[in-house]
């Protein structure tokens, strides 16, 4: 695979019009809102970040974009239309996904995974395909030819006939971005795509990613590894506890002080300042201070009462056991 755009900057790629709108969406699990009207748009030509602390409910909007859940409140359009609450309809409307884990199935050949991933592409039925007639062996063939395609794409087309478990875990992870990519979508949806990679593997996602991008798909991406991020999208937003707290370029994000006191723990606009938590450290203090020399003077007092032939060992005064 090559690729002639290595970073954000270089771009050539211009942005159109939405791919994806999503607007006020919100989803509740009982009592815990895990995403809280978040808004958010992708460009055709754009890749976009998707970042936020652990438990910040990244997967959970991916999840509402998808068809997985049904967003509590809010809506999801792809290019202009209302998304069905169906994951198999989504990925037919367009948007592509990726998992946080790797769902490959292992027992298949890495042809037969990027096949798997054209079933919503292939228009041919059931009689069609029990009988195998003339029009299923044309549209497996076509099918096969564009899987081949994606392989080659992907750079894994000399593995083609090996058994997807015995790839290695880089491989395994740019075979599912091809079974994604099977499906022809116009959006891809990336769940912490360089999550277990070491730096050259992570390298060459990257460089996948933006050959992705530079085929006209649009990519919405998760992921924890900063400079991965910074270097790859347009734009990034960053979600904290279940808000989408920040949303600009790569440059304006990085540099945003909310979002390095969200990743350090550390107050942001919202929480107690400065001011009210010097004062609860202080009453910490005091009452530490308080506690040290109440023990203190209960020891002094035990020490005076203590009799000369202390008691076996194992076996407590009564004046222990009182306190
Ligand atoms: N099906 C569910 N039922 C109940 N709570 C859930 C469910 N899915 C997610 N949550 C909760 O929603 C919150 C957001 O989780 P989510 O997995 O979306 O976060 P995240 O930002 O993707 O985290 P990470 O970076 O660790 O993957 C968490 O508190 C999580 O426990």
């Amino acid at each position: 695979m090559t690729t002639d755009t290595t970073t954000a900057e270089t771009t050539a790629v211009t942005t159109g019009e939405t791919v994806l709108d999503a607007r006020g969406v919100t989803m509740r699990f009982g009592g815990l809102t895990a995403v809280r009207s978040v808004d958010l748009t992708v460009n055709s030509g754009e890749i976009v970040g998707l970042i936020g602390p652990n438990g910040a409910g990244k997967t959970t909007f991916f999840n509402c974009l998808t068809g997985l859940y049904v967003p509590t409140e809010g809506e999801v359009r792809y290019k202009g239309t209302v998304l069905p609450p169906k994951s198999f309809k989504v990925t037919a409307a367009g948007i592509a996904r990726t998992f946080q884990n790797i769902r490959l199935f292992s027992n298949m050949t890495v042809l037969e995974n990027v096949l798997v991933g054209r079933h919503t592409r292939t228009r041919e039925g059931l009689w069609s395909a029990l009988l195998r007639g003339p029009g299923f062996h044309r549209a497996e063939a076509e099918s096969k030819a564009r899987a081949m395609e994606l392989l080659e794409f992907i750079g894994l087309d000399h593995k083609a006939e090996h058994l997807s478990r015995n790839l290695p875990y880089g491989e395994q992870r740019k075979l599912e971005i091809a079974r994604a990519l099977a499906s022809e979508p116009g959006l891809l949806l990336l769940d912490e795509p360089t999550a277990g990679m070491n730096p050259q593997e992570t390298r060459a996602a990257e460089e996948l990613i933006f050959a992705i991008r530079d085929k006209g798909i649009a990519i919405l991406v998760i992921e924890h590894d900063m400079r991965f991020i910074f270097n790859l999208c347009d734009r990034v937003a960053c979600l904290v506890q279940g808000e989408k707290l920040v949303e600009g370029t790569a440059a304006e994000v990085q540099g945003d002080e909310r979002v390095v006191a969200a990743y350090l723990g550390e107050p942001f606009e919202g929480d107690p300042g400065a001011a009210e938590v010097a004062e609860v450290e202080a009453a910490e203090a005091h009452a530490a201070e308080a506690e040290a020399t109440a023990t203190a003077t209960a020891t002094d007092a035990t020490a005076d009462a203590t009799p000369a032939s202390p008691a076996t060992p194992g076996e407590s005064t009564s004046k222990e056991n009182d306190r």
